[in-house]
């Protein structure tokens, strides 16, 4: 009979609990599977059995052709609590699931991704303004370009500042969430009545932190939807996600439940975007920028190939970027030497199963090390060093037979990240962009030293580097004109 796969000793009731480390958790993970010489480590957590899953072989396997069985998600009780669960990522494999994700999917689906170009090239140009004006505030204006754009496709906003109350309130809501992935911090998960324990009670944390964080989720999920329907109602709506969903709801008879339906998936499918696409792409915008600095040859490199095909009188656009693979291959590398989901999201099983003799029961949740794939040195030699040039073939151009880092950064199977082709897109355009006008440098400390970066990730379920360069300088006077020239465009 398949026994259990091999991992840490439990202990009596409360099992590996104890073991679950929260700093770093994707480094801990890949030395158990070291350890017990296994792709699958089973850890013994009470009410929610789980197993890390560490070799893409493995994931593939269960993930892609086992995917009828193994793409549920795991009860949340935390989620529950501060009302998270409107998040279609967070949903079970159910009919509920598959509506809200086909109405993503009919909005962003791959083939008409084109029609984004526009918004993408214009928030990336605001972003080289905003450094020209201030590089020191770089990471914030990454954050504030992917925010722009999502807020733009989603809502048809403009978000002028960082402090737009839908960005403030979406930013608290996603800590909250964050916070409330990272597998075994809080006690509700393992005892879900404890959700019941006044908050008063000390020791109450699951509890207090919910109520924290409720009305910054709903705020999120909630604010800026009534504006665009408020804004369809008036005629006053700028195209976007929300408000064609709403139109074509209205466009036909429907059931009030029908209706009531279909606008509460528009809702939570707006309300999603934020979360899921903000925090995600704007760290791999900021990771683009440590890589830069600190592998100042590979930036030339990239800055000579854009220089050859952009020329000298004009900004870099979309469709350049088919001749630019060089770019494209930093893209790629930018994916993979920061996986900012360091385990996905995990899966959960949603029926008995074996795989190379373990057994895995029904309703298993399974971690995929995604960082741990993304660093095995067998696909991606010297894993910890930032180098493009590993996707490339001898004639330059993007070689198919080096594992393609995208396929394993986004997830898996019937859960692949449904916007990782818009997520891609908006990257390569700002990178693009970005390296066309600047030189980037790890700028200066207050005491006036040039800053040491390191590649240190911060976060839990979404990583963020812990250091992002601010030394950026306009590559030439040409550089500034061209900034300059499309900002007064933009204006006009
Ligand atoms: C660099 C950027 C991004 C990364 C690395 C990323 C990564 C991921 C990962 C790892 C998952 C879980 C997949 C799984 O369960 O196997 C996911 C799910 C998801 N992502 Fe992304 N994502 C990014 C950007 C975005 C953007 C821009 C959007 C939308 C605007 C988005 C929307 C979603 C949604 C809706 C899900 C849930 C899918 C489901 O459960 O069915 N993501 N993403």
């Amino acid at each position: 009979k398949p026994g259990l796969p091999p991992g840490p000793k439990p202990w009596p009731i409360i099992g590996n609990v104890l073991d679950m480390p929260s700093i770093r958790p994707w480094e801990k993970y890949r030395e158990w599977c070291e350890t017990y010489n296994s792709d699958l480590v089973y850890l013994h957590i009470p009410t929610q059995p789980s197993i890390l899953v560490g070799s893409l072989k493995a994931a593939t396997e269960l993930f892609e052709k086992r995917s009828h069985i193994y793409s549920d998600r795991t009860r949340n009780v935390m989620y529950e609590m501060m009302h998270a669960d409107f998040h279609f990522a967070f949903m079970g494999y159910t009919p509920t699931w598959r509506a809200h994700r086909r109405t993503f999917h009919s909005y962003f689906n791959p083939a008409t991704l084109d029609r984004f170009y526009p918004v993408q090239l214009q928030h990336a140009r605001e972003f080289l303004s905003s450094i020209l004006k201030s590089p020191e505030n770089s990471r914030k204006h990454a954050r504030h370009m992917i925010t722009s754009v999502i807020f733009a496709i989603t809502y048809g906003q403009k978000i002028t500042t960082m402090d737009d109350e839908n960005v403030t309130s979406a930013e608290i809501a996603v800590e909250g969430i964050s916070l409330a992935a990272i597998p075994g911090i809080f006690w509700v998960e393992f005892l879900p009545f404890l959700r019941y324990i006044p908050s008063w009670v000390p020791g109450a944390t699951s509890v207090r932190t919910a109520k924290k964080y409720l009305p910054y989720v709903l705020g999120m999920r909630d604010k800026p939807f009534e504006e665009v329907k408020a804004a369809v109602d008036n005629g006053t709506a700028t195209p976007s996600l929300v408000s064609n969903l709403i139109e074509e709801n209205r466009s036909k008879p429907r059931t009030p439940e029908e209706s009531a339906m279909n606008e509460s998936i528009a809702r939570n499918v707006g309300g999603q975007a934020y979360a899921a696409g903000a925090d995600t792409a704007s760290s791999s915008a900021q990771s683009f920028l440590l890589a830069m600095a600190l592998y100042p040859a590979i930036q030339k490199k990239a800055q000579g190939q854009l220089d050859c095909v952009v020329g000298p009188n004009r900004l870099p656009e979309h469709e350049d970027l088919e001749h630019l693979p060089y770019i494209r291959a930093i893209v790629l590398e930018v994916m993979r030497w920061f996986p900012i989901t360091p385990f996905a999201v995990p899966h959960q099983s949603t029926a008995d199963d074996v795989y190379e003799g373990y057994h895995i029961a029904k309703g298993t949740r399974l971690i995929p090390n995604v960082w741990a794939m993304l660093m095995n040195p067998e696909d991606y030699p010297e894993p910890e060093s930032f180098y493009p040039d590993r996707f490339l073939g001898a004639d330059g151009n993007i070689d198919p037979n080096v594992r393609d880092p995208t396929a394993v950064a986004f997830g898996f199977g019937r859960r692949i990240c449904p916007g990782k082709q818009l997520a891609l897109n908006m990257l390569a355009i700002y990178i693009a962009s970005t390296l066309y006008t600047f030189d980037i440098t790890p700028g200066f400390d207050a005491s006036g030293k040039p800053v040491q970066l390191t590649t240190e990730m911060l976060g839990g379920m979404i990583s963020l580097p812990r250091d992002v360069p601010t030394g950026l300088k306009p590559r030439s006077e040409a550089a500034v004109r061209l900034i300059n020239e499309a900002a007064t465009e933009l204006a006009l």
